[in-house]
């Protein structure tokens, strides 16, 4: 079996959430560890590495970034391989980013460039997050990245395409808590009571407003409830509730806007269902900015010496804490095609692992073309 598809395998069974990524750091360093040593450099950072492949003659520092964690979702692919750790799933195809990664990785100790090269295996992607933090690490601090490169599994393309564009690429995001307290009781003595599961379904309905006359119709926002907590027992009125969610804009300006309706509503249900509401935004993410020089030449760079085919995609409303990375380093992320007939997130998604070898080749080709290359 190719062993890039047998790394994607092995860690796909080991599935694990933002900061708790022990078995898949272990994984990875018990690869790195059958490598050639003599250039590279290893750098646990909590539960994610830095990887340095030192240059032959550095004029600078190429970065590549890989997520590494899962989501809490029980799979249902039937895969021999499916995940060993229940109700958690690599849906997100963190385990195509890191076999890629460790691809391209595999080559370059290998082949040495002149430049140096940084490898980020970065935790927490679906949060809270892990690039910011690693961004202020101190091993960032003494090998920040020149240039900085991440893909992201795209279900809805063929292999064998990749999809990018100049600029704004994935929205901002930020979470959405919101606990509910009011007064519980008998279910047949409702006039004594404040029903938060009422005022849960209330809001939730009225938050849908804030996008359909709130927001711009010429800008695009989303606000998504995930999922609703609330109560004890079907009879007994609930005290508490709590729903759980994201919010996602274009630009900075429309997410203030978004926050200030969502604070506005939850004090009208605080006075309309005379109960306290307690809102948390958990954590935000900056949007995906691809620097438009670096996007141009790998859009070019492919055409012309890559058999993939390249689509400029319009933005998308998934988030990526790879954004604060591309907020202070110039690079891209983009989008790799891996045919799966079920979506990012989704119990049934089946990449197909032909996209591995296709990513790995690209980007391959195009760092040993950035060599030398300011
Ligand atoms: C690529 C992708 O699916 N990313 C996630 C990032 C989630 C950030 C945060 N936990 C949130 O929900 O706001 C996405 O859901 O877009």
């Amino acid at each position: 079996m190719n062993p890039l598809i047998k790394i994607r395998r092995d860690l796909h069974q080991i599935p694990e959430l933002g900061f708790q990524e022990v078995k898949t750091q272990a994984y990875l360093l018990s690869y790195l560890k059958s490598l050639p040593q003599d250039r590279i450099t290893i750098k646990k950072w909590r539960t994610g590495l830095f990887v340095k492949i030192q240059g032959l003659n550095p004029q600078k520092t190429i970065g590549y970034r890989t997520d590494i964690d899962g989501l809490p979702i029980s799979e249902e692919t039937g895969l021999q391989f499916s995940s060993s750790h229940a109700d958690h799933m690599h849906a997100c195809g963190h385990d195509f980013h890191m076999s890629i990664a460790l691809g391209v990785l595999t080559y370059f100790t290998g082949n040495p460039i002149a430049d140096n090269l940084l490898f980020i295996f970065q935790p927490a992607e679906e949060g809270p997050g892990g690039a910011e933090p690693m961004l202020k690490s101190e091993e960032m601090m003494e090998w920040k990245p020149d240039l900085i490169f991440a893909l992201h599994i795209a279900p809805e393309y063929p292999v064998g395409t990749i999809a990018v564009k100049e600029g704004l690429l994935f929205a901002n995001t930020s979470e959405l808590f919101i606990d509910l307290k009011g007064k519980g009781g008998h279910a047949a003595r409702p006039h004594e009571t404040n029903d938060m599961v009422v005022a849960a379904c209330t809001l939730v309905n009225q938050l849908q407003t804030i996008i359909s006359r709130n927001v711009d119709p010429l800008d695009s926002a989303v606000i998504t409830i995930g999922k609703i907590t609330g109560g004890t027992v079907q009879n007994i009125i609930a005290e508490n509730a709590r729903l759980e969610g994201t919010i996602r804009t274009l630009s900075s300006e429309s997410m203030k806007k978004v926050k200030h309706r969502i604070e506005a509503l939850v004090k009208g249900i605080e006075a309309g269902f005379e109960c306290e509401a307690v809102i948390d935004y958990g954590s935000m993410y900056h949007q995906v900015y691809n620097t438009e020089s670096v996007t141009r030449d790998f859009m070019k760079y492919l055409q012309k010496e890559t058999e993939v085919k390249v689509i400029e995609c319009k933005e998308a409303m998934t988030g990526e804490d790879f954004g604060y990375m591309l907020k202070e380093i110039p690079g891209l992320m983009f989008w790799l095609g891996v045919d799966s007939p079920y979506g990012l997130h989704h119990a049934k998604l089946t990449p197909n692992e032909a996209a591995i070898d296709v990513a790995v080749s690209v980007m391959t080709s195009y760092i040993s073309h950035l060599e030398n290359k300011i």
